[in-house]
């Protein structure tokens, strides 16, 4: 594509070097750039991306978008902006014609359930027409799966991706989209079809600072929709999102147990391998469900992917139909199966909101004693550790503390602000830096009937130690463990 168009309604400082430029690829990264290739320079957090010029040059980079002055080669062109990252989204959309326009692109926020609420709904959509997905788990363009490094990866990987999705001649695309990501621009330029609201519990808040930003952050998520909102309203914060965003011309749809909603439930029952209740919908619909998935949260993922399904036009029996066949996402309350009769779930709980409703729900149903293996990723929010410590020790028999991706910080202190939440009275916890040795623990002094829940990584196969990625699965790490049992 030529240049010229790329810029289209972007501000301009200078521009150095030939205009007449076709542009093969829109890059934000040195590493990824191609011959042709337009390289965007970002000052980020960590290093300033216009340090990689020469090394992008060295690769066949064409055109460079800066903000800052830099060494000019005379054969290349350099444009510079105010800010590199506020243009990007526009690159995009113009670089990938404007790709949001052209698929069904349903947005999930909150703070826990967008992972599964996105994947539940690409699950039943896929089986009339294609469904791509962009989020936690990965990326899917309609052909292939791609890991994904952010939940809402940069808006040149988004709308990179989307495209990819129309030319695999898919018509939906759902999509996680985080906090940070709305914060930092990285879904600007994009048009969603349905925004969906999970909940709002506190996380994130190093960078975030205060709870009020946090939830603006996800609410702006609702004013980027064309079709429809659809809002939680068992969750206060889904009420105030509610109340701010009612006055918009898109229209909204809200979903809860407790409240009156367009879809609710009512007579949960929560069992060990199953979930019962009543749906009540428009035009007095009621119909009992039946899930082959247990907790309480998975009642409110269900009740927002019927929802979605329903503003999308599907036949609220046959969305029910489909519901009742999911066997749930990779990582998120999944049992490892043995044959020793202890029931070991893995869980990417790793907020305490997340964790604490993970094991009211495994308390409602457990027999005999529940073992929790936990820890709490470093270099993100201290916060929670305490918070998330005191939880483990409550609902559980016995709270074994471990690592959990301890990035740059020493695990020993990371541990030592969990300990922070414990009573140290009670007997019912202890520490095992390694997560390997913390899971042995948890499966050799289990005993028959007992619940392991070993939260926090969930499909995550690595542990990130002192920057480094080391290999790490805790479903194989477990079933290894529980197979060795029997040598
Ligand atoms: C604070 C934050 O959000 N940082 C994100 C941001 O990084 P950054 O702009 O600061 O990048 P940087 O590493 O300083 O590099 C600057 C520029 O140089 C480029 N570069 C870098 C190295 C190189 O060799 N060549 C090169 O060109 C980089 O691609 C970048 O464009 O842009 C990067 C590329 O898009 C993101 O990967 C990175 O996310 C980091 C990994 C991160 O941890 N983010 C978390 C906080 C986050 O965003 N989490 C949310 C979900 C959280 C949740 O819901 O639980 C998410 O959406 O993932
Ligand atoms: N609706 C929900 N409410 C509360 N907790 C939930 C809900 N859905 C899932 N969970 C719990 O939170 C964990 C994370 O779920 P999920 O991956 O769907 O959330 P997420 O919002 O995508 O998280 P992330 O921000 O890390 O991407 C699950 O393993 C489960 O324990
Ligand atoms: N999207 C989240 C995932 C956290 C998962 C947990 N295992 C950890 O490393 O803290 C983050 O990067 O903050
Ligand atoms: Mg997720």
């Amino acid at each position: 594509m030529k240049l010229e168009y790329i810029l289209k309604d972007i501000e301009i400082i200078l521009l150095s070097g030939p205009e007449d430029v076709e542009i093969k690829g829109l890059e934000y990264d040195s590493r990824n750039v191609k011959e042709g290739d337009l390289l965007v320079c970002i000052n980020g957090a960590n290093v300033n991306g216009h340090k990689f010029i020469e090394s992008a040059k060295a690769k066949g980079a064409v055109a460079f978008v800066i903000e800052e002055d830099v060494q000019k080669d005379d054969k290349l062109t350099y444009i510079k902006v105010k800010n590199t990252n506020e243009v990007i989204s526009t690159l995009g959309r113009n670089f990938y014609e404007n790709p949001s326009e052209k698929i069904e692109l349903i947005g999930v926020t909150g703070t826990n359930g967008k992972t599964s609420v996105a994947s539940f709904l690409k699950d039943i959509l896929s089986q009339d027409e294609k469904c791509g997905f962009i989020g936690t788990i990965g990326i899917f363009d309609g052909k292939n799966d791609y890991l994904n490094k952010n939940t809402t990866p940069n808006n040149i990987e988004i709308q990179k991706s989307i495209d990819k999705m129309i030319k695999n001649n898919c018509r939906y695309c759902t999509m996680e989209v985080s906090s940070h990501a709305l914060a930092l621009k990285r879904v600007e330029n994009l048009k969603y079809k349905i925004g969906i609201f999970t909940n709002l519990t506190e996380d994130h808040l190093d960078f975030h600072k205060t709870f009020e930003n946090y939830r603006k952050a996800k609410e702006s998520l609702f004013y980027m929709t064309t079709s429809a909102n659809i809002i939680n309203i068992d969750d206060v914060n889904g009420r105030i999102i509610l109340d701010n965003i009612k006055t918009l011309k898109v229209p909204y749809y809200t979903y809860g147990i407790n409240y009156d909603a367009t879809f609710r439930a009512k007579d949960v029952e929560l069992y060990e391998d199953k979930t019962v209740f009543s749906l009540l919908g428009p035009n007095d619909f009621e119909r009992k469900v039946t899930l082959d998935m247990v907790g309480q949260f998975t009642v409110y993922n269900c009740l927002a992917v019927i929802c979605a399904c329903y503003v999308l036009n599907m036949d609220v029996n046959e969305i029910v139909n489909r519901i009742s066949k999911l066997k749930g996402v990779n990582g998120r309350f999944e049992k490892v199966e043995n044959d020793k009769s202890i029931h070991v779930f893995v869980d990417y709980a790793h907020t305490p909101d997340a964790l604490d409703n993970v094991l009211k729900s495994i308390k409602t149903f457990a027999r005999r004693r529940i073992i929790t293996v936990f820890g709490c990723g470093g270099n993100r929010e201290k916060e929670k550790r305490h918070l998330m410590g005191k939880i483990a020790q409550e609902y559980s028999d016995l709270a074994i503390i471990t690592s959990d991706n301890p990035r740059y910080e020493e695990p020993n202190e990371i541990i030592k602000d969990i300990l922070v939440g414990i009573n140290k009275e009670k007997e019912n916890y202890i520490v095992i830096v390694d997560r390997k040795d913390a899971i042995k623990e948890a499966i050799y002094t289990a005993k028959e009937g007992d619940i392991i829940l070993i939260a926090g990584k969930g499909h995550e196969n690595y542990q990130i130690i002192k920057g480094e990625i080391v290999e790490f699965d805790d479903k194989l790490v477990a079933k290894e463990i529980l197979d060795s049992l029997n040598e």
